[in-house]
């Protein structure tokens, strides 16, 4: 397993330029299976979910070729379908968890549709209720081999329009019923649809394609289903989830740093919520400019004077996974501020780290901490630690950089599978971090 060691203390200055988003490159690799026609993609982040990704399109019988850093080609014109009913393909597919996003684009155009229980972090339940529902919605016939852990649906004489409420807005599960409604004969309405930027992009790519669409950026889509796609050419948006976090990390090392061309205006709620803690952050054009935060930051009060609470919601709601970012952030604000991620049921766990590091926090339960910050009066010390998850992971690194001293992050591959080449670009702008294992 890799080992980051990482010197902390040390300010970093510079400009950091944004990958493009792991969780909308997952959803867009899966949609070039709709069509046998060419799909170029730009701005591909080079991670691991994704190339794990791009291999298994390659199993699949996609032919890829990169064009040059982060731009490809794939055409799926001649796929090999038994690959979904072997050995090889529930190794591949349980590898992350964005692979359940290819049973949509499949059932839709060849009528059947195979996945294992996937993977991704291990952040709590992660159901896929919402997904075969929505299927099965739109006349699929859903298989459960509990045993094997492996998901299928089937529909050979084809999929027919439906209303649809989604019980959660799931991300995933929203991308997938999506890439399988285009197909279906008539109108689907998906009500309670998640709509992330991530889903706006696909959408949007999808309409490019030959989809009808519309209903894009709201909780209410309404698919005219079509009979065939073409092919197009789609770019990837900078991720919002790597851009909070070098908000974060720039506020705690005391940093001034500029993010380039963060896509402004799909950024939601993140810069709102990181000035909540008190953490400056200015618009420079299409650019986030974090001066050095040399006197600290302070939590800001609701108007009432009550404790500043921050908490996940699905979009426009705040991104849960910015949460633990936020809650490493606080550590050293001043004032205190309440986390409660709302979502995952596992993801506060890593907070045991930052109290071995001397992070003031009270773990209510498994969905609220209470972060009382030290307002840079005593810093982390530095310690030996394990990444559990990815953003837990950057977090840990987050706080390994602001501390006194050298730290050791293990099983880094955790961190690797979302964020690119991170130790090269964080030494670009001055921080003291190595690979060693
Ligand atoms: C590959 C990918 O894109 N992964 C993202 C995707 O995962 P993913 O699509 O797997 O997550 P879902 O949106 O399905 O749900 C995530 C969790 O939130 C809960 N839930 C969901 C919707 C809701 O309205 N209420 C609710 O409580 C679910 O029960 C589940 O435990 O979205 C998550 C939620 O933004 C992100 O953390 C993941 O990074
Ligand atoms: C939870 C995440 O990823 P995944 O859904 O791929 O596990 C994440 O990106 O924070």
């Amino acid at each position: 397993m890799g080992i980051f060691q990482i010197e902390g203390g040390h300010a970093l200055s510079g400009e950091i330029q944004p990958q493009g988003a792991k969780n909308e490159a997952l959803q867009i690799l899966c949609a070039v299976l709709l069509t046998p026609e060419k799909v170029v993609i730009n701005n591909i982040p080079d991670i691991v979910d994704v190339n794990k990704l791009i291999a298994l399109l390659g199993n699949l019988g996609v032919k890829i070729k990169k064009l040059s850093k982060g731009s490809y080609s794939f055409q799926a014109d001649e796929l090999n379908l038994d690959y979904l009913e072997s050995e090889a393909f529930k190794k591949d597919g349980s590898g992350l968890r964005g692979s359940i996003m290819i049973v949509g684009p499949l059932l839709g155009r060849f009528g059947k549709g195979y996945i294992p229980r996937p993977g991704g972090d291990k952040i709590g339940r992660r159901r896929l209720d919402t997904h075969f529902e929505g299927f099965v919605k739109l006349g699929a016939k859903f298989r459960y081999n509990r045993e094997e852990r492996f998901y299928g649906v089937e529909a050979p004489q084809g999929l027919t329009g439906s209303y649809m409420l989604l019980e959660e807005a799931s991300v995933t599960g929203t991308a997938n019923i999506v890439m399988a409604a285009v197909w279906a004969k008539g109108t689907t309405t998906i009500y309670n649809a998640a709509c992330e930027p991530y889903l706006q992009q696909l959408c949007k790519m999808l309409n490019s394609m030959g989809a009808e669409i519309k209903g894009i950026g709201s909780n209410l889509l309404t698919i005219e289903g079509v009979e065939s796609f073409t092919g197009c050419e789609h770019t990837i948006l900078p991720d919002m989830i790597e851009i909070g976090s070098w908000i974060g990390l720039a506020a705690m090392t005391k940093s001034e740093i500029t993010i380039k061309n963060v896509g402004w205006e799909h950024l939601g709620l993140i810069p709102t919520t990181f000035r909540k803690l008190g953490i400056t952050i200015e618009k420079r054009n299409d650019d986030i400019f974090i001066p050095a935060h040399t006197d600290g930051y302070e939590v800001q009060n609701f108007i009432d004077g009550s404790i500043m609470n921050i908490s996940d919601a699905p979009w426009p709601g705040f991104t849960p996974d910015l949460l633990s970012i936020m809650l490493v952030v606080a550590t050293q604000a001043r004032g205190s501020v309440l986390i409660h991620q709302k979502m995952f049921e596992s993801r506060l766990f890593f907070v045991d780290k930052l109290i071995d590091m001397g992070a003031k926090i009270i773990l209510c339960d498994p969905h609220r901490a209470t972060v009382i910050g030290h307002d840079f009066k005593s810093s982390l010390r530095a310690t030996t630690m394990t990444s559990p998850d990815i953003r837990a992971g950057v977090s840990l690194l987050i706080a390994a950089m602001s501390a006194q001293g050298t730290s050791t992050i293990h099983n880094i591959e955790q961190i690797d599978r979302g964020y690119e080449n991170i130790d090269e670009r964080l030494r670009n702008i001055g921080a003291r971090i190595e690979r060693i294992g």
